[in-house]
């Protein structure tokens, strides 16, 4: 099993280039399904979970190229199954979007149901009802959801609910469908963003992009394009969070600064300097302690659930009491308990979790237990007195490109261990 151990104590410096977002890379990788010819992607990260879509994509029988810059090419002009396994969706949620896209090219699809993930039961009701109401004939049996259409009906979908993957689906299998369908109290996270405009290259026509009001006019086919995905705007801002807990200056580069503008502007409060330029984003830190701050999760343009754990050791490292109300996920402290091992004051009281303010934290062994929570034990054992063994590391690996290389680059005291 492999584990990082971190020695705490190093400043960091220097710059650290982004990856590209892997929340944006996985519903474009999915969405290649609808392409009549081959799409060829660029700035996919290297990725667990990206390897796992490689692998869903061909067990759909779609051809697969990686040239030697990493440009990734799918051809999926002829697939010749129409099933999403178990084994495949049980490691990556993500698996699901690959319904949409069937359903709506192929009018067929069987995703086996994605499992109770460690931050939430995570339901996708709002996927269902949402291609039920696109004329779906839908049935749930033998732990898969079987999907059926001749062809997709355009509807005026609203979601109970704002849904990141579920808008994203949803935007899939309108694009085929006929007629003209709106999805409303859609997501604008960047990553829908991002794959609006990647399926618009390919031909679908879409109207609403960035708003939470998406109106799409199906169109009979798509065809495959060159594209670019978006850099990782979580990935950017744990490397900022990292710079912050230590009290150090870097830059941050192959960034996109106003797909960040609220996790900044709390970077901002913490008493970081932070100045932007049109790609990159400088953290300075130095000589202070952080004020604490409170923040609360929200869809996009809010503060992302997915900084929430990076953001929790910024408190605790903060010079007086803050607070960090998640909204999204009801149960996404799962770090706290491997905080509290190192020594961290931290009160839950339901999705509110309150730090006091602490200077000091000690290494031990943590696991970690999911994606953002990996992160953020990587954030306190930069910290933390003594040696730090995150184990369990193969949930980052599903998220964050080289991670130990990149920290390594910016100083850290960081290494993996394959025992
Ligand atoms: C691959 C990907 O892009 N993952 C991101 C996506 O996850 P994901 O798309 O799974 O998260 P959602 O936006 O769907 O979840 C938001 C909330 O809606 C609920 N819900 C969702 C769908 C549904 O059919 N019914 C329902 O009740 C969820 O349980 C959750 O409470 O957005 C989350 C919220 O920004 C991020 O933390 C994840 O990193
Ligand atoms: C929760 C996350 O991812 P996923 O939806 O793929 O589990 C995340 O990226 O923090």
């Amino acid at each position: 099993m492999e584990r990082l151990v971190i020695t705490g104590g190093a400043k960091l410096s220097g710059e650290v280039e982004v990856s590209g977002s892997k929340n944006a890379a996985l519903p474009i990788l999915m969405g290649c399904v609808l392409a009549k010819s081959p799409v060829t992607l660029s700035n996919i990260p290297h990725l667990k979970d990206v390897t796992t879509s490689l692998q869903l994509l061909a067990t759909l029988g779609a051809q697969i190229m990686i040239d030697e810059r990493m440009n990734i090419t799918v051809d999926a002009s002829e697939l010749k199954d129409f099933t999403a396994p178990f084994a495949l969706v049980k490691s990556m949620r993500a698996s699901i979007l690959v319904m949409g896209p069937l359903l709506a090219r192929f009018g067929e699809a069987h995703v086996a149901l994605p499992g109770g993930c460690a931050i939430g039961s995570r339901p996708v009701d709002i996927h269902i009802k949402g291609m039920e109401a696109m004329g779906a004939d839908i049935r749930i049996e033998d732990g898969f959801i079987h999907a059926k259409a001749k062809r997709l009906q355009g509807a005026d979908i609203l979601m109970d609910k704002v849904t990141v993957t579920g808008t994203e689906n949803l935007l899939m299998a309108a694009v085929l469908a006929e007629g003209v369908t709106h999805l409303r109290n859609a997501a604008c996270e960047p990553e829908v963003t991002d794959l609006a405009i990647f399926l618009t290259k390919m031909g679908a026509k879409i109207t609403g992009i960035g708003t939470d009001h998406l109106v799409i006019k199906g169109v009979d086919e798509l065809n495959g394009v060159d594209y670019r995905v978006i850099p990782d705007r979580i990935e950017a801002g744990t490397y900022l969070a990292a710079a912050a807990v230590t009290g150090s200056t870097i830059t941050v580069s192959n960034v996109e600064p106003v797909h960040l503008k609220a996790v900044l502007a709390k970077f901002i409060e913490a008493g970081c300097d932070i100045s932007t330029s049109e790609r990159s984003i400088k953290i300075d830190c130095r000589d202070r302690q952080l004020n604490p701050v409170n923040v609360e999760t929200q869809p996009y343009p809010g503060f992302p659930t997915d900084m929430q754990a990076q953001f929790l050791v910024m408190n605790l490292l903060a010079s007086g009491p803050g607070a960090i109300r998640e909204t999204i996920f009801e149960n996404r402290f799962m770090h706290v308990s491997e905080l509290t091992k190192m020594g961290a004051h931290i009160k839950v009281e339901g999705n509110l979790a309150v730090t006091p303010g602490q200077d000091r934290l000690s290494g031990v062994t943590v696991k970690a237990t999911d994606l953002r929570a990996s992160a953020c034990l990587i954030l306190a054992a930069l910290v933390a007195e003594g040696e730090t063994f995150v184990e369990q590391i193969y949930h980052i690996d599903r998220g964050y490109e080289l991670i130990e290389e990149k920290f390594h680059r910016l100083g850290a005291n960081i290494q993996r261990l394959s025992h």
